[in-house]
């Protein structure tokens, strides 16, 4: 399946120049959709995985279905004031501003491997900033897996040394 097919590009959003990568396109077609995540687990699924992890939101709708499928649990991490208990928290930049993400404190414990699965890598920011939230905890990162790699963002290069696997680059 040509997943590009499915996925629409809207140029400037949120800001000007930037081409938003559109994924509800995909997500409403259902053949589409779980081909999408049955991709996915075909490119991980010979790592041992404890648990994924995916960061909050378009991060829940690659991740979780992706958990189910490979029959292990999902640890959300939020936007920072989301989780209700106690976190371990931290600032990042994106392509297109500044958030803050949290993870619950007591979600993975020392040693669990986790694999960390979003919609988009762009400039990587989102996942190294996940990454030393999962270290801080003790888990131990296996890979990342996404729906949609921008190749000319070099999110990559701030991986490196990590198995990164994408569907469709742009
Ligand atoms: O590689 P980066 O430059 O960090 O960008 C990628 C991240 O940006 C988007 O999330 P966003 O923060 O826009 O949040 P959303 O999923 O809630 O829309 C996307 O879903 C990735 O998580
Ligand atoms: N160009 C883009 N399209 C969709 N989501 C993004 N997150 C960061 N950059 C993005």
């Amino acid at each position: 399946m040509n997943f590009k097919d499915y996925i629409r590009v809207i140029p400037d959003f949120p800001q000007p120049g930037i081409r938003f990568k559109d994924i509800t396109t995909l997500l409403k077609d259902g053949p589409a959709y779980r081909a999408a995540i049955d991709s996915l687990k075909e490119m991980v699924k010979e790592k041992e995985i404890d648990l994924i992890a995916g960061p909050e939101a378009r991060g829940f709708v690659v991740g979780a279905p992706l958990a189910i499928a490979l029959g292990v649990g999902f640890v959300p991490i939020r936007k920072s004031g989301k989780l209700p208990g106690n976190t371990v928290e931290a600032a990042y930049d994106l392509e297109y501003g500044k958030d803050r993400l949290a993870i619950h404190s007591d979600s993975i414990q020392p040693g669990q491997k986790i694999l960390i699965a979003d919609d988009l890598l762009a400039t990587g920011g989102t996942i190294a900033t996940s990454i030393d939230l999962i270290t801080k905890l003790g888990g131990e990162i296996v890979g990342a897996a996404f729906l949609i790699e921008l190749s000319y963002l070099s999110g990559r290069d701030k991986l490196s040394g990590l198995d990164v696997v994408s569907l469709v680059t742009y």
